[in-house]
Formats: C-alpha cells, structure tokens, sequence
C-alpha cells in the first residue's frame, strides 16, 4: 500500500499542528523524525482517522495504483492503558474482535500475533505481571492481530531497554517485508537500523523526506561539530538546526 498525503493541514483550536504536509510513503518502514511539539502524533492521528484534517486529503492506493477506500489499519499510540486483570492472550483477541475479526478465529489470531512479537509463552498470564517491554510488545501484538494493510506506531520503542528494543525492531522490520509500516520515534538509531525511507518534521511541516542514507548525508555535514552527546545526537541537531527553524 501506499499513502499519499496531499496538503494535509490540521489545527488545534487556533494552534496550527500541521501545514500543508505533502508526503507519500511507499510499502516498506517509514520513519517519521522530529522534536517534541513538531506534530508526529497529530499526522498519525490524522492518517487514521482519528482526527480530521482542516484542509488536505489522505489517499491510500494498492500496489496497482487503484485507490483503496476502508483499509485496515494497525495502530499503536505512544502510550496506552491495558486492562491488568486481563490475560494476555485475550487481551489480543479481544482487540482483534473489536478490529473486526470474526468471533471464531480472534483466539487463532491473537496466538499468531503473539508469537510474532514472542510472547506466546506469556499467553496465560495477566497483563499486571510483564514488564515495560513486554507490554509494549503486546501492545504491538493487539496492533497487528486483525492483519492490518498499514500498521502505524507512535514512538514504539520509547523507554526500552537495548534488548527489547531490539526485539521490537526484529517485530516491526518482520511486519514491513510484507506492509506498510509508518512509525514515529526520537531515536536516530531506529531510523537507521529499521526504516527505509524516513521523513522529518520540524514545526508541522515536513522539512525533509528520502532514504536513510540520505538523511545520514545531511547529518554528516554537522557531525564533526564538538560537542557532548553520541555522533547520532549532535548529527540530530545539526539536522533540525539545518532543515527548520526550531521553537
Ligand atoms: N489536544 C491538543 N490541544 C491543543 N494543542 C495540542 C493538542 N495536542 C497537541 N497539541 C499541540 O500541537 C503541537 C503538535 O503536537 P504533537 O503531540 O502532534 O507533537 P509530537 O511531535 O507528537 O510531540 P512529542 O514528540 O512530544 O510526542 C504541539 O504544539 C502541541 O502542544
């Protein structure tokens, strides 16, 4: 699938959250880089659905072109709230009911969604007793148990550990190979390892789109610059230093 964004503008009240935002994102992982405040959330939000856009229009076209009306999407918001008397597999299933799977294969769907993110083992126990990683990788099973076209994830690998982080980028590059995956994230490092194409956001304009290696041209030019911080961080800086006027 693929998603164009066409002049997409929203605002909160009179705040301005997204201008006129141009943007097409092929089959594949995308990831959408930018400053706190910048608008990743509000352009997912309005990709989905969620919220409608003032101005603009979303269009979602199959690999041959044809528009393709109600797809179904996948999403994972940046934090959200699980039931922790719940068990872990109908946690899952129960999401893939309300996704719209049939009663009957919503138990199938959701084992398959826990063994893709491996948490099949933990199936039986209730949701109170996993770890903030372990969450996060069922929260991204009861994104992906209805066998969404385009899966969306806001910040899916904040406040992990470098094991689970890991874990969940092996999950979510597994799901690209066959998806489109778009997902928002402050961590260069997701970018790099993760995401083919990668679009940045400063301010709610889209300051940048093109290949990881692309982006990494851009951060290089600032890379040599003294400072505190990892090549990634200063890079970073350089970045939105160069590509938006930063608030
Ligand atoms: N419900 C709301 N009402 C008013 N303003 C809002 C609301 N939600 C977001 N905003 C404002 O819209 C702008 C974009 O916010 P958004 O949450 O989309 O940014 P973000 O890039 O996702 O930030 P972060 O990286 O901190 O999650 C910010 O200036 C924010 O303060």
């Amino acid at each position: 699938m693929q998603i164009s964004l066409d002049d997409l503008g929203f605002a909160y009240g009179r705040k301005t959250a997204l201008h006129e935002v141009k943007w097409v994102i092929d089959a594949g992982v995308t990831g959408l880089l930018g400053p706190n405040g910048a608008g990743k959330t509000t352009l997912l939000s309005v990709l989905i659905g969620l919220l409608r856009p003032k101005s603009g229009t979303v269009t979602i076209r199959d690999a041959e072109g044809g528009a393709v009306v109600s797809p179904r999407f996948g999403f994972v918001p940046q934090r959200f709230s699980l039931a922790g008397e719940m068990r872990v597999a109908d946690t899952v299933s129960y999401t893939a009911w309300i996704n719209g799977v049939p009663r009957r294969e919503c138990a199938a769907a959701a084992e398959q969604a826990l063994r893709a993110v491996a948490l099949a083992d933990k199936a039986d126990v209730r949701v109170r007793s996993l770890s903030g990683g372990q969450r996060q990788r069922l929260g991204l099973a009861a994104g992906i148990a209805h066998d969404p076209e385009v899966l969306v994830l806001d910040e899916p690998t904040a406040g992990l550990d470098p094991g689970q982080r890991l874990r969940v980028r092996e999950v979510i590059d597994g799901i690209g190979r066959t998806r489109t995956v778009l997902l928002s994230t402050h961590l260069l490092e997701d970018v790099e390892h993760l995401c083919q194409r990668v679009g940045v956001l400063v301010n709610g304009r889209i300051v940048f789109t093109g290949t990881v290696e692309e982006l990494a041209a851009v951060m290089d030019e600032g890379s040599a610059r003294a400072g505190l911080g990892s090549r990634f961080e200063r890079g970073y800086d350089t970045l939105i230093d160069t590509l938006g006027d930063f608030e």
